[in-house]
């Protein structure tokens, strides 16, 4: 069997809270990643109190996703929603800031702040995790640097920074004065990836202030250069890293993955209302895993439903930036470090029209 997070979910879905109900029902788990060996979730709770009475619950969560086959494994992560009091919880890590000093509390900043030589700024989120958010900023900024845009990937996804990982960059980032980051450059883009600034194994426990504060030096400390635009890769959800950024960022609009699932749309206009309470313009929705192109035969098939993300834009009167195909290939190439937006085939095509897209907009 292999792990998958409908796997991991099912594992530890019966586990009974102290309040009688289980896992499933209290509905807490959060962006559960399963990268190799490797198993990344969240269990979202409202406040410190709350995160030590279910220790025994993480406790056993851990046991029994270790238990699982091929699991190398378990970080589990506490944190509070948006909103919240959030205070530091108890979990795998320590909440330690990481060296280079990241993650320190924010400075004083008059209201949304540019990131400077970068001309837009444009987040990628989703409602839901899984549904391609990483995946989508990886190949979209591949095909904007194709189409000779200076692009830069940020990936803040706090809860399973994949960015490293899709456009093939590893190592510690430099830091020559201690203060300056240099950020990392692959295909033409240039890349910085909380992921890169964590000891290995080290969980993210930051209270919301620290993650503010590790934001904005994300965008502010890093040496960016000239960019034409930065895409910002956002944890799933509505939480604290969205609200750090468009609150210390002067963001262009954020773009919205969703795949054609009802459950997912469902999640995805979450999202869309909190950036609309954040006064972050919505740019538009994209479909993803849109249609199955058999690698064989070429026949075509849409087996989450298709066409769903395109009727919510119309109802939400947002504009539909384009649909992307399910395809092997992707996860493949995305696994591998070299983005199937690097090739010429219908899902590089695809890629290489919402580019054209964005720059015609202006957003890019
Ligand atoms: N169009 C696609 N065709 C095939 N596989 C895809 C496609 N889009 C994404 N995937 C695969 O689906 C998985 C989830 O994608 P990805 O990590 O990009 O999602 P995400 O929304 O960023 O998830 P998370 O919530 O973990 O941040 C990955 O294995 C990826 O390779």
């Amino acid at each position: 069997m292999t792990v998958t997070r409908e796997v991991v979910r099912g594992a530890i879905a019966d586990i009974v809270l102290p309040d009688g109900r289980s896992l499933a029902q209290a509905d807490i788990v959060r962006a559960i990643t399963v990268d190799g060996g490797t198993v990344r979730f969240v269990l979202e709770v409202a406040d410190a109190e709350a995160a030590r009475a279910l220790a025994p619950v993480e406790a056993e969560a851990r046991r029994r996703v270790e238990a699982l086959p091929e699991v190398e494994k378990v970080q589990i992560v506490m944190t509070a929603p948006a909103g919240k009091p959030a205070q530091p919880v108890a979990s795998s890590g320590q909440g330690q800031a990481p060296s280079l000093k990241l993650g320190q509390h924010p400075t004083g900043q008059a209201g949304p702040q540019p990131v400077p030589g970068v001309r837009n700024l444009v987040a990628i989120g989703s409602g839901k995790g899984g549904v391609g958010k990483s995946t989508v900023t990886a190949n979209l900024a591949v095909a904007l640097a194709r189409a000779g845009r200076k692009v830069g990937v940020l990936d803040a996804d706090i809860y399973g920074p994949s960015q490293p990982r899709m456009l093939g960059v590893s190592g510690r980032p430099a830091s020559p004065d201690g203060k300056r980051i240099e950020p990392m450059h692959n295909h033409g883009i240039t890349i910085m990836s909380i992921g890169l600034m964590l000891k290995e194994g080290e969980a993210v426990v930051w209270r919301g202030p620290m993650l503010m504060g590790a934001m904005q030096q994300l965008l502010q400390q890093v040496n960016w250069g000239e960019l034409d635009v930065l895409l910002i890769d956002l944890p799933p959800g509505t939480g604290d890293v969205q609200l750090s950024l468009c609150q210390k960022a002067a963001v262009t609009g954020a773009i919205i993955v969703s795949t054609p699932q009802d459950v997912a749309l469902l999640d995805a206009r979450r999202a869309i209302d909190m950036f609309n309470r954040l006064k972050t313009p919505v740019l538009g929705l994209i479909e993803n895993m849109s249609s199955y192109v058999c690698p064989n035969c070429g026949h075509e098939a849409h087996l989450f439903g298709h066409g769903g993300v395109a009727s919510e834009a119309r109802n939400l009167n947002l504009p539909f930036l384009g649909e992307l195909p399910l395809l092997l290939d992707v996860r493949l190439s995305g696994d591998s470090g070299r983005p199937i937006a690097l090739e010429d085939g219908p899902a590089g095509q695809a890629y290489a029209r919402l580019a054209e897209r964005l720059i015609a907009d202006g957003v890019a």
